[in-house]
């Protein structure tokens, strides 16, 4: 166990500065001998240094043994208390046994030992809330003697375990995640596991989305909106550009819905059951980026898929496993602002937030702080603020790890800083970063959202960061971790190397 320092018996110490005292004497000795007067220069000097070193090491001795009689004094005066205590706590339970017949560990509810027989119960613990406890632990050497009055025991100190947010208490979720079963603290369950969506009713409107000027997905996009309405009977929704294009091609598609408005596209999710994408990771960052709340199921679809109809039908039949990709919250606040809450409309990215020094040719100059706790100033090309699920996006270029999206935390991602130990950080979902403009930086910074929409930030201005509510449900092809492999390898190429040769030095 840590914290228990051995000490040595006292004569051992004495020993030691009484040899050490021996041999600055044979130095001293050794010097004043006539024959190694004068005789050479380095040896006087070599003598000296021996005289420093044996002196310095008898100042040790001494030290040593002065701590180990203060330490021995101490040890005196708790043994004197504890042997008190014990005396003190016999003549309090003359007879109480605290065993249970296994001789384990009694909790002190389980035993009356208020005098009218009710529980005793402590006024720093209600006992209501299931994660208190107080408890009497004993030490197993008696076990076999239940008659004989314990001399050792300790009573473990009770505590309370609650959720606490940004200084603020919150009770919500805790017995979801710590369990407290006497006194030891657990994980009862991890906040992320591999989710399956099961349909409770058959999935109606289908809303698809594609990635602009590509014949190849207007193609892909015509056929799947024929075969969803004839095979599968659902109401289809698609942007205007999209239903423009199908018209185009023939009237046929008049049935195909959309949106005139953003108003329409705000309450989007309340009609949508899946959202397919049909395009890249970009394709997947712009269906993010309509849904301002919460996200229907996203089924992403990359162009090489020729298998699309009978995977869009087992994700129709469900259940379906998800990834919740979680999002990131970020609030632009103005020099200007009375407070944080006087802030521009929230933006919601999927991939990361990054603030740099755009078309300035200065160094940036960001103040970091962590739920108000000063984390560095970035001086570099800038920062980027990246999900788990955006770890391997630019993050990644930046030199961020790669981190599986079902994860929760959020990556603190230097670019370029012009130091030599600023490495990447993972911080935790729950904390707020706060990302601030000094008043004497020389230039501006930019932020820009999943790599779009540029805002400028003037000195004094900050921008604030925090995990949003409403993550984005993508559909695993096999599972979270598999997908999540399978990306990795095939999309980065991940520890792509060629294997070893068989032949040529072995070990013997
Ligand atoms: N140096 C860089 O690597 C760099 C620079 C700027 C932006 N980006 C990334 O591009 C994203 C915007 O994507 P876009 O498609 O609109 O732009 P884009 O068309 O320029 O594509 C950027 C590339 O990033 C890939 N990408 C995007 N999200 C990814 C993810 N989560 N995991 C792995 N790869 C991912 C895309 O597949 C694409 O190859 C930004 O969010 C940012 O992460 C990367
Ligand atoms: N429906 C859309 N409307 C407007 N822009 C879109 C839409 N879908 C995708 N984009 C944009 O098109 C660009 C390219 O999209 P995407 O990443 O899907 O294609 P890609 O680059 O060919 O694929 P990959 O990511 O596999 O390399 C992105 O910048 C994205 O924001």
């Amino acid at each position: 166990m840590t914290g228990s320092a051995s000490v040595l018996p006292l004569e051992n110490a004495f020993s030691d500065s009484l040899a050490m005292l021996n041999s600055e004497k044979a130095v001293e000795e050794l010097i004043q001998q006539p024959i190694l007067h004068g005789i050479d220069d380095h040896l006087i000097e070599f003598a000296e240094a021996l005289r420093t070193v044996a002196k310095a090491l008898r100042q040790a001795a001494e030290g040593k043994a002065s701590a180990q009689a203060e330490a021995s004094e101490w040890k005196r005066k708790y043994e004197l208390e504890r042997t008190h205590n014990l005396q003190l706590e016999n003549k309090a339970m003359p007879s109480e046994k605290h065993l249970d017949e296994n001789g384990r560990v009694v909790h002190l509810t389980n035993k009356p030992l208020l005098s009218d027989g009710a529980v005793e119960k402590s006024d720093r613990c209600c006992g209501e809330h299931g994660i208190c406890s107080h408890q009497v632990l004993r030490d197993r050497e008696h076990d076999h003697d239940a008659s004989v009055v314990p001399n050792k025991m300790t009573r473990k100190a009770s505590f309370k375990l609650s959720w606490c947010c940004k200084g603020e208490k919150s009770d919500q979720k805790k017995h979801d995640i710590v369990s407290f079963e006497k006194g030891n603290i657990t994980t009862a369950e991890r906040s992320s596991k591999q989710i399956s969506l099961k349909w409770e009713s058959p999935p109606q409107t289908v809303l698809i989305l594609t990635k602009p000027n590509s014949i190849a997905v207007r193609i892909l996009c015509s056929e799947l909106v024929r075969w969803l309405k004839e095979q599968k009977s659902l109401n289809i929704v698609v942007e205007p550009r999209v239903r423009t294009e199908l018209l185009t091609e023939s009237s046929y598609y008049q049935f195909v819905q959309t949106w005139e408005n953003d108003k329409e596209i705000m309450s989007l999710h309340s009609k949508v059951d899946l959202v397919v994408t049909l395009g890249g990771d970009g394709t997947v960052l712009w269906a993010a980026s309509m849904f301002k709340g919460p996200v229907p199921p996203v089924v992403p679809f990359s162009l090489d898929s020729e298998r699309y109809k009978e995977y869009l039908d087992s994700i129709l039949r469900g259940p379906i496993s998800i990834t919740l990709r979680h999002r990131l919250q970020c609030h632009v606040i103005r020099d200007s602002a009375k407070s944080d809450l006087d802030s521009e409309e929230p933006i919601l990215v999927l991939n990361e937030v990054t603030i740099d020094r755009g078309i300035s040719s200065f160094l940036t100059n960001l103040e970091c702080y962590c739920d108000n706790s000063f984390v560095t100033c970035v001086q570099g090309d800038g920062l980027i603020l990246s999900t788990t699920s955006g770890s391997t996006a630019y993050s990644l270029a930046a030199g961020g790890s790669m981190v599986h999206p079902q994860v929760p935390g959020i990556l603190f991602t230097p670019i370029c800083p012009h130091s030599l130990s600023f490495r990447p950080l993972i911080l935790p979902e729950y904390v707020t970063i706060r990302v601030q403009v000094p008043f004497n930086s020389r230039g501006h910074a930019w932020a820009s959202f999943d790599g779009k929409d540029r805002k400028k930030l003037a000195p004094g201005d900050a921008l604030v960061c925090s995990m949003a509510t409403w993550p984005v449900p993508t559909a695993c092809q096999a599972d979270s971790t598999s997908d999540f492999l399978r990306s990795i390898h095939e999309g980065l190429h991940w520890n792509l190397r060629k294997t070893q040769s068989f032949d040529g030095p072995r070990e013997t």
